[in-house]
């Protein structure tokens, strides 16, 4: 059979983390391991820096990245996507009571992932807050609860992980669904020119989503 290499960073459940085995474990991995058993594959997992993972799977070391991944214009001038399977958005967090607004964030340090969209918008869109990059969520969020940094700009799924997790802290303002950053939805990427796994992929996706088994995943991962 066919061996799949994908490569993700793993501190971003439910969609990848990695377990007390040090497994890489979560809904894209699932989602991932139903895709392959369709196309009758073998898939491999592994974890690398957010920021690497375009430039890795152009050098050749991967076949796919699947990292939560939103769909955007501008990644597309460098790969190619599956149709998206998973409906996104993007939200702020803070400390419970101590931010009333997203305009109350003007003038503070907003954590957010190196190589994001979310490091994206607020440069782009928000230039009155100053972007404080991490190499991973994990670490904003502990600076985050140490008071260095006043709120933390993620995916909406991962922020109500974070929720559950994090009594003491809170959403700020509405879901961010700006089209050319996150309103398009995740997706799997491949080398431009490999549409043949794209096409594999896209037709495992229709496949999986038919049958039930997107569902079951679905709701093993984001039942609320
Ligand atoms: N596995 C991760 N750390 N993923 C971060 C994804 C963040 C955001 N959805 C993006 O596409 O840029």
């Amino acid at each position: 059979a066919e061996t799949i290499r994908f490569a993700t960073e793993a501190s971003y459940p439910p969609f990848e983390f990695v377990d007390a085995n040090n497994k890489i474990m979560g809904f894209d991995v699932d989602l991932a391991n139903a895709l392959c058993k369709e196309m009758n594959a073998t898939c491999t997992f592994t974890n690398q820096a957010f920021d690497s993972l375009i430039p890795s799977l152009k050098f050749r070391r991967f076949d796919a990245v699947m990292a939560g991944m939103d769909i955007t214009p501008e990644r597309e001038k460098q790969v190619l996507f599956s149709k998206p399977y998973y409906e996104n958005s993007a939200l702020f967090i803070a400390q419970k009571g101590k931010v009333a607004d997203v305009a109350a964030l003007k003038g503070k340090r907003v954590g957010v992932q190196n190589g994001t969209t979310h490091q994206k918008y607020l440069t782009d869109k928000q230039s009155d807050i100053t972007t404080v990059p991490y190499d991973s969520y994990q670490n904003a969020i502990l600076d985050l609860k140490n008071g260095r940094i006043e709120a933390v700009f993620g995916d909406t799924a991962v922020v109500n992980e974070w929720l559950k997790q994090n009594p003491n802290l809170a959403a700020v303002g509405d879901k961010v669904t700006d089209k050319a950053y996150f309103g398009t939805g995740l997706g799997i990427a491949v080398r431009q020119g490999n549409s043949a796994l794209q096409e594999k992929f896209n037709a495992a996706l229709d496949k999986v989503k038919a049958d039930g088994t997107y569902k079951t995943i679905y709701n093993k991962w984001f039942q609320q």
